[in-house]
C-alpha cells in the first residue's frame, strides 16, 4: 500500500513514526512539507522521501498521485485548499484521510472530485509509540474494505474507534488534546519535586514514569474490567495518609472541575473552528 503524508509536522510525523515502527516500509511512503529545511530535517529523521512545496510547487500533487492512502496533516485552515490542490491528481480509489480538527467531511468532499473516498480522523501523538487513540469517521463514498484498510494501518499504532461525526469534537476534547493534559500534569509534578529539593532530572524521571505506569495500569484494568480509574485512585489512598491529603488539595483547588472544563473547552473550540471554516468556504 502506497502512503502519502501531506504535511509532516507533529501529528503526521507521529503517525509516520508509528507506521514505520509497526512494519510499514519507508519505501512505501512519500511525504511533503512547506519548507525545504523542514523537508530535509524530516527526511533525515524518518528515512522517507519528503518533497518540499518551496522547491516544487507540484510536491503535494506528485506525492498524492502515487498513493492508495493520502493523510492530510496541515493546519485546519489549509485543508480545503490542499484538497483543491490535489483534487485532479488523486487516483479515483485513493482514500483521503484528514487528521485535522474542525474540518468536516462535507468541506473536504465539496473540494474533492465527486465520489472521492474521504475519512475524517482525530488521532493523537502517542501513535508514535504504538499507544495512540484514533477516532475515524468514514465519509459517504468510503467502502467497508477501505475503512478496514485504514483501520488496519492505524490500529497497528493504537486503538481505533469508528464513530459518528457528531461525536468527534467530544473525542477531540478527551483523546486528541488529552496527551497535553497528561504532559501538563507531569510538568508540574516535576516542578514541585524541584521545589522540594530534588535534582531536576530525577524529578522529571519520577513524574514521567509515574504517568506511564499509572496509564498502563489504567488501560490493563480497563480492558480486563478489574477496576476503573476511581477504584485505582482509591487503592493508592491510605486512610489519613499522604495521598488522601494530596487529593484533598487537588479537589479543593478545583482540579476535577478544571479537567471537565478543559475537555469541554477543547470540544467547544473545535465546534467554533468548524463554524469559522464554514464561513470561509
Ligand atoms: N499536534 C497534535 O497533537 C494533533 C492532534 C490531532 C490532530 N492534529 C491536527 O493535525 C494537523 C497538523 O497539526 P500539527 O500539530 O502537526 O501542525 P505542525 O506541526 O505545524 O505541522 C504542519 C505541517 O504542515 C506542513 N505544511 C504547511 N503547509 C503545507 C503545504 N501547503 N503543503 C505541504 N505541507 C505543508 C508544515 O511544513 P513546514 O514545517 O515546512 O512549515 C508542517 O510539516 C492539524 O490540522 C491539527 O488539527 C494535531
Ligand atoms: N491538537 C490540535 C489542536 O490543538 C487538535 C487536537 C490536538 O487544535
Amino acid at each position: 500500500m502506497r502512503i502519502a503524508m501531506l504535511g509532516l509536522g507533529s501529528m503526521n510525523g507521529a503517525i509516520l513514526s508509528g507506521f514505520l515502527a509497526s512494519g510499514v516500509s519507508a519505501d512505501d511512503v512519500v511525504a511533503t512539507s512547506r519548507s525545504a529545511a523542514s523537508a530535509r530535517a524530516r527526511a533525515a529523521e524518518h528515512g522517507v522521501t519528503v518533497l518540499a512545496e518551496e522547491d516544487d510547487a507540484e510536491a503535494n500533487r506528485r506525492a498524492a498521485a502515487e498513493a492508495d492512502v493520502v493523510f492530510l496533516g496541515v493546519k485546519p485552515h489549509g485543508i480545503v485548499a490542499l484538497c483543491t490542490e490535489i483534487r485532479d491528481a488523486l487516483r479515483p480509489e485513493a482514500v483521503v484521510v484528514s487528521v485535522a480538527a474542525a474540518v468536516d467531511l462535507q468541506m473536504m468532499q465539496d473540494a474533492l472530485r465527486a465520489g472521492q473516498p474521504v475519512i475524517r480522523s482525530m488521532p493523537n501523538t502517542p501513535l508514535s509509540v504504538g499507544l495512540g487513540v484514533v477516532g475515524l469517521v468514514p465519509g459517504a463514498h468510503v467502502t467497508a474494505d477501505q475503512t478496514d484498510r485504514v483501520k488496519g494501518l492505524l490500529g497497528a499504532c493504537g486503538a481505533v474507534h469508528v464513530i459518528d461525526e457528531a461525536q468527534i469534537d467530544a473525542l477531540t476534547g478527551i483523546s486528541g488534546s488529552g496527551p497535553a493534559y497528561a504532559f501538563h500534569l507531569a510538568e508540574h509534578m516535576a516542578a514541585a519535586g524541584v521545589e522540594l529539593g530534588l535534582d531536576p532530572a530525577l524529578a522529571a524521571d519520577l513524574a514521567a514514569r509515574t504517568v506511564q505506569g499509572a496509564g498502563t495500569m489504567l488501560v490493563e484494568n480497563h480492558i480486563s474490567g478489574a477496576a476503573d480509574a476511581a477504584a485505582l485512585r482509591r487503592a493508592v489512598c491510605s486512610p489519613n495518609g499522604t495521598t488522601e491529603r494530596a487529593i484533598g488539595q487537588l479537589d479543593s483547588h478545583g482540579v476535577p472541575e478544571a479537567v471537565v472544563a478543559a475537555v469541554k473547552a477543547s470540544a467547544d473550540r473545535a465546534a467554533e473552528m468548524t463554524a469559522q471554516l464554514r464561513e470561509q468556504v
